[in-house]
């Protein structure tokens, strides 16, 4: 039979974007020695029973059954091959992947799938695994069968499933990354008026980044990464700017979008128009802590020694979400900015860009205008988004060795005045690459920081036992490993130490109790605290009925700066080490110790953290919020109509205005506690101590970018609880790899 192709509507389908899965093993067929791959109702039956155990999702077997259907429809015999790898895909996008190669899969089966994990092998020992399955066939096999089959193409036709090269993706996540390549390539083949060093706009930049960029004083590096990330963004109508925390990612941001406007105030094509610039961040939070920063370093310009007349209001300061600047829309994940409706933005800067995934990304470009600049910013070494993609990461995957090519260098050096470390030229340099900048230097944390060194040596897995040792006896002014001395504790006690650290933060724990440091300006530094630190200001209020609304606004932004001077972070969701097992410990001690009046249910106290969007509340993934007892009811029989307490979750707008939104508990619908989060949802947050539970042993979610992102959230204080004191340099030596093109596509 000739492989004839299908049309759209044929093949319309879309995997949906989440489902519950159900996690509840059942009992288990026995191990079939006879296992063969001819079968395709032995193969159904097989992902049937690894559904069934939990091992994939319900979705995973559907695509896999729709699959066979539409290759019965076109009068093809489902191939049983093709329908396994159907379902191990669609499996691999659930965990974040993009593509399945399907040489790795074959020949490492058990490292690619993490299938089945640790738990569920112990539960189900008697079902065959895709490693055993794997083992009957050959990659050529594989890929032979995903040539043959209709429901395969390399993309030129409307297929389910796209083979390109040995990379195996579902349809939609193949066009994403088109989607974001092309947007990409056809940015970075943009010719720039800036290219030429002796054109006007040229000039007008390095005079303008000379005005932003003070000469660094002799004792610091001779190479300002700041002044060329700034040149480098600048000139390219994509790029990239990564850095550490404390890197200067905002401060060198707003030097660029000064120097850009002192660009465009010059220029006689754009008659003087100023670009039109948006900024934004992936979640609420990041947002609103972009917001934050941004204003400061905005007013910080020195805006009357820039040529091109650049005034304050030419520097945007509002950050938005993603969600809202492309224009969100209820039950569909098609956004109103699109192609067909661009974005009205001449330069659009995402901030923490680490954290958007696949799908959004294509968004973006998908409501960029061709010519629009795009400027992404972030920490490639964070963990990557919860969905499918880990574009940040993999777009930076060259930034450490520059490859910047000798025009670029030279580039540099007639608009910066730097020379360019020859370790960072590559003659054979890509396109991406000379986009690309990565800031070298910390701010944020002074040479001897802990933080800072912990974070370093996480990142280069260059943990040794010096530095452990210091961590577990406090020999780091703001770090501290609480159990490190025990290698094995038990787990009442660790439980009885995460409970007593929640409440006070320990700070008696910390070198010199924790006292006596200070900022740069010789401010005291905040001290190491616990969740007694915001409940005791709850406690201690003495509002009332008669107080203002404003003076309940006021107390309300008083006690959620004071809960963000805390945060338990952990990796994993379920169990003793996970987020509900420790919410549910640290409130019953928190009740214990009367600092809140009860462990379940709504209280005034009980911190919560939004898990998904909600449009008519503008509430965002990510917000906290604390709930009060407020004399704001009535009682209807009461014809003293005296006032009633009632419950109100206090939650800081996002716009940076510092406002106040009093939300009832009853119209909030997805939430959870917040004495513990994990680190994945602590991303683009920042608190001043930051606790870091990790469990009592390894499992594949535990990985260097967890622990470093875990680390990076604490500004001035670090704590470390661990219930096995060797799962913490374990982690650290696992890493997220997520199979995706993007970089290979990027780099052809
Ligand atoms: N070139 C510089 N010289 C001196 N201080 C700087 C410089 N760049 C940044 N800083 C200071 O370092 C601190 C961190 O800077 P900034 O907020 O820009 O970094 P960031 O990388 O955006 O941080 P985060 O990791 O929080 O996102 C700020 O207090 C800022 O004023």
């Amino acid at each position: 039979m000739s492989k004839t192709r299908n049309t759209e509507s044929q093949f319309s389908f879309d995997l949906e974007e989440t489902i519950d899965v159900d996690k509840t093993p059942s009992a288990s067929p026995s191990r079939d020695s006879s296992l063969t791959l001819d079968q395709t109702e032995k193969v159904l039956e097989l992902l049937d029973s690894w559904q069934q155990a939990g091992w994939i999702r319900p979705l995973d077997v559907r695509f896999a059954r729709l699959i066979q259907d539409l290759s019965e429809e076109q009068g093809e015999a489902p191939q049983p091959l093709v329908l396994l790898l159907a379902a191990l895909t669609s499996h691999q996008v659930g965990r974040g992947h993009v593509c399945v190669d399907l040489a790795d899969l074959i020949a490492d089966a058990n490292n690619t799938l993490s299938l089945p994990s640790e738990e569920q092998e112990n539960a189900d020992s008697n079902l065959n695994g895709p490693e055993e399955v794997l083992a009957l066939v050959s990659s050529e096999q594989c890929l032979h069968s995903m040539r043959a089959t209709l429901a395969v193409s390399d993309g030129s036709h409307t297929t389910p499933m796209v083979l390109s090269g040995t990379r195996l993706y579902l349809r939609r996540f193949w066009r994403y990354e088109q989607q974001i390549a092309a947007g990409i390539l056809q940015r970075l083949a943009q010719p720039s008026t800036l290219s030429d060093p002796s054109s006007a706009a040229a000039k007008t930049l390095s005079h303008a980044l000379d005005v932003l960029f003070k000469p660094q004083s002799s004792t610091g590096p001779t190479v300002d990464y700041q002044k060329l990330a700034c040149a480098l963004a600048a000139r390219n109508r994509f790029a990239v700017i990564t850095g550490g925390p404390g890197t200067g990612k905002t401060t060198t941001v707003v030097n660029l979008l000064a120097a850009l406007q002192s660009v465009a105030g010059e220029s006689a094509e754009r008659d003087g128009r100023k670009y039109r610039i948006r900024l934004a961040a992936p979640t609420g939070k990041a947002a609103a802590r972009l917001n934050e920063s941004i204003g400061g370093a905005a007013s910080r310009l020195p805006l009357t020694q820039l040529p091109g007349q650049v005034s304050l209001a030419d520097i945007p300061t509002k950050v938005t979400t993603l969600h809202r600047l492309l224009g969100s829309r209820p039950d569909t994940r098609k956004f109103r900015h699109n192609r067909d409706n661009p974005l009205l933005v001449d330069i659009l800067v995402i901030d923490e860009a680490s954290m958007v995934d696949l799908d959004m990304m294509a968004s973006v470009f998908d409501a960029l205008p061709a010519n629009a600049q795009l400027i992404l910013l972030g920490d490639k070494d964070q963990l990557a988004s919860v969905d499918a993609g880990a574009v940040l990461g993999e777009l930076c995957q060259r930034a450490p060795d520059g490859h910047y090519l000798p025009d670029t260098a030279q580039w540099l050096k007639a608009i910066t005045g730097t020379d360019i470390p020859t370790n960072l030229q590559d003659s054979e340099g890509q396109p991406l690459d000379q986009a690309v900048a990565m800031l070298r230097k910390s701010y944020r944390f002074a040479e001897g920081s802990g933080i800072r060194q912990l974070a370093e040596a996480v990142n280069t897995n260059t943990l040794n036992d010096n530095m452990l040792q210091r961590a577990r006896s406090a020999g780091f002014e703001d770090v501290v490993w609480l159990n490190g001395r025990t290698s094995k504790p038990s787990l009442d006690d660790t439980q009885a130490l995460i409970c007593r650290h929640a409440v006070s933060g320990s700070p008696e724990a910390f070198y010199n109790n924790g006292e006596e440091r200070f900022h740069g300006n010789n401010q005291p530094l905040p001290p190491p605290v616990g969740y007694r630190h915001y409940l005791s200001l709850m406690q201690s209020h003495t509002l009332n009925a008669n107080s203002t609304t404003e003076q309940w606004d006021e107390l309300a932004r008083s006690v959620l700066e004071a809960f963000s001077d805390f945060q338990v972070l952990c990796a994993l969701r379920r169990g003793p080490w996970g987020v509900e097992g420790l919410n549910e410990l640290i409130a019953h001690h928190l009740l214990k110790q009367r600092l809140i009046p009860r462990a379940e249910g709504w209280y005034a106290g009980r911190p919560v953290l939004i898990t998904g969007n909600d449009y008519n509340l503008g509430l965002m993934n990510g917000d906290v919020g604390i709930t009060f007892s407020l004399p704001w009811g009535t009682n209807d029989q009461n014809n003293n109509a005296q006032p009633q307490p009632v419950l109100r979750v206090a939650f800081p707008s996002s716009d940076g205005s510092g406002d106040i939104r009093w939300i009832s508990p009853s119209r909030l619908q997805q939430l959870e506690t917040v004495y513990a989060m994990t680190v994945h949802k602590s991303q683009g947050s920042e608190f001043n101590h930051t606790c870091l539970i990790l469990p009592d042993r390894l499992s594949p979610v535990l990985t260097r970018e967890l622990v470093y992102t875990g680390i990076t959230r604490a500004r001035n204080w670090f704590s470390l609880i661990t219930g096995d004191a060797s799962v913490f340099s374990e982690s650290v030596e696992q890493r997220v790899v997520r199979a995706s093109g993007l970089a290979s596509v990027l780099t052809r």
